[in-house]
């Protein structure tokens, strides 16, 4: 018994210990007792390193409190704020600190992270303060993907990253959008025969609808291949691409706890070898066949090829790893985002038959080609107001060094986060916010990286490129499917109000299902 209080200063220190109680003491004794010398330290040793561990971690989670910022209380399980924050979009936290300026969070356990409500302060920061803050953050959470994550656009640096987003740009020009049309009629018309039901009574869930047609799309323009040339492996594609995003939470932190080295150099990654081998060779076979065929993202980058040696001195061109990471980017970044904003614009015309009507009348009898879609500018002012009211965008940054944010000096390393929807429902910034109005946008339907109260594709230099290819596409369909049916909604269809989002990994999920239905017109 007494081996076992050498490792307390006394039993009186070990009983006075908050919450712990006479008899805890005497099992702890007691299981100490039947142990040896060896693993009484191991135990010790854990225990004292959970001690200083617990303390770094509180020490960690006073950097706003010491700032004089208030926010949320972090915690293991919440990640320190993140899940909390993600689930609701800063929902809670803008109604709880509604007075405040600035909230202080802790993202992704200890990182601080501070939350801007001014939209002009966001504009500083992303636009006038780019020097500041050239990326969205280097957490371990970013690069959990796989080796590949660093040859992301989305996640490079500096010259790389200038050199990726220069070369991939021209591909979401006029130019290129004009032939990338021709390829999304096909893929709707495709898609509309096997996903439309023939009976107006379905109900279809509007994001998987959404979901399947922005897929086809993307593939479509992005890789070349073409659903009704080649079905099978069209359909082995859409397998694999839909493996891509459903990375599990446990599977995401296990990847991240991982050091980045050694998981580069075993090449873990969050999602199976085979999907990882599939991708390869299939983009590979595209880049072979380079500027055959139809235009595509790959083979526009194929054409544009550099040695890994050039990496960092090029200002033009991809290696062949680079090719691979941004056609699964085309996947990753612009899928699900592309097929949310399409089925909250379906789900809101399905709620809302004036509108419906409207934009009925200017398609009816119009050329659906790029040209004549770019006069058909109602379709870009619904867009705007789908994405508007319904939240689901997320725009950060991290400090590349010590500066002064909202009044608020932060270190290098902490992140800036800014929720575009408290600006887009706020009174303060639109009239009537809770009101699906696209007549809001008249006049402003096409300004989409420059609006002051409107963020749906980000600002400055990081903002979304494909903008212009995310707009044209949700245009034709949406164009072609009111030309051709009416949008209904289902027996059970919330209220429009009634949708909320929520994060799910890397999915944008709602809370209840927008169900719609499809009516063929007379
Ligand atoms: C409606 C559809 C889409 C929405 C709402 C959307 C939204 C966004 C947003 C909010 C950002 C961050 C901007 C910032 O940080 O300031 C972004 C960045 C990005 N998006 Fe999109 N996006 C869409 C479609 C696409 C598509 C189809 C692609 C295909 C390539 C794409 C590729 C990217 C890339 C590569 C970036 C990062 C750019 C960089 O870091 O330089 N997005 N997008």
């Amino acid at each position: 018994m007494e081996a076992v209080w050498e490792f307390f200063p006394s039993k009186k220190a070990f009983e006075s210990v908050p919450y712990v109680t006479k008899n805890q003491v005497e099992k702890v004794a007691e299981f100490l007792k039947t142990r040896s010398r060896a693993e009484i330290l191991t135990i010790s040793t854990l225990g004292l390193t959970g001690v200083i561990g617990y303390c770094w971690l509180q020490n960690k989670w006073k950097y706003w409190q010491r700032k004089g910022v208030s926010g949320p209380k972090p915690s293991l399980a919440d990640l320190g704020n993140t899940i909390s924050t993600f689930n609701d979009l800063g929902v809670g936290l803008f109604e709880k600190y509604a007075d405040q300026d600035v909230i202080g969070i802790y993202f992704f356990f200890t990182q601080p992270c501070l939350i801007v409500k001014d939209p002009a302060i966001w504009k500083e920061v992303a636009i006038k303060g780019f020097h500041n803050f050239t990326t969205r953050g280097r957490s371990e959470a970013n690069f959990a993907f796989g080796k590949m994550a660093p040859d992301f656009v989305t996640l490079a640096e500096g010259q790389k990253w200038k050199r990726i987003r220069n070369t991939i740009v021209p591909f979401f020009s006029g130019a290129r959008l004009k032939e990338t049309c021709l390829v999304l009629q096909d893929t709707y018309e495709h898609y509309e025969n096997t996903a439309v039901p023939k009976s107006a009574e379905t109900e279809v869930d509007a994001k998987a609808f959404a979901a399947g047609l922005t897929l086809r799309a993307i593939l479509g323009s992005g890789l070349g291949l073409s659903a009704k040339e080649n079905e099978e492996l069209v359909e082995e594609v859409y397998r694999h691409a839909n493996i891509l995003s459903q990375t599990s939470f446990w599977g995401f932190i296990k990847t991240s706890t991982v050091p980045r080295w050694i998981r580069y150099k075993l090449n873990m990654t969050n999602y199976p070898s085979s999907t990882d081998d599939f991708f390869r060779e299939v983009i590979a076979q595209i880049m072979e066949q380079k500027s055959s065929g139809r235009t595509n993202l790959v083979s526009l980058m194929a054409n544009n090829i550099i040695e890994k040696s050039q990496e960092y001195t090029a200002t033009k061109g991809l290696t062949k790893d680079e090719i691979i990471a941004q056609t699964l980017i085309f996947k990753l970044a612009g899928q699900d985002t592309t097929a949310t904003a399409l089925s909250f614009l379906l789900f809101a015309l399905a709620k809302t038959p004036s509108v419906q009507e409207e934009i009925y009348n200017q398609v009816k009898s119009a050329d659906l080609s790029y040209e004549g879609l770019k006069k058909i500018k109602f379709i870009d002012a619904c867009i705007k107001e789908a994405m508007r009211f319904f939240k689901f965008i997320v725009l950060l940054r991290e400090a590349d060094q010590d500066c002064e944010v909202a009044g608020v000096k932060i270190e290098k390393g902490t992140l800036v986060l800014f929720l575009p929807n408290l600006v887009h429902r706020s009174a303060e910034f639109y009239q009537d916010p809770d009101v699906f109005n696209p007549h809001r946008f008249d006049g402003n339907e096409s300004n989409t990286l420059q609006d002051d109260y409107w963020f749906g594709f980000g600002i400055g230099p990081r903002s979304c490129p494909a903008v212009r290819w995310a707009f044209v596409s949700i245009k034709i369909f949406v164009a072609n499917i009111l030309k051709t049916y009416e949008l209904l909604p289902g027996e059970n269809t919330p209220e429009l109000n009634e949708v909320k989002v929520r994060l799910a990994g890397p999915k944008i999920e709602t809370t209840v299902p927008m169900k719609i239905r499809f009516r063929k017109r007379a």
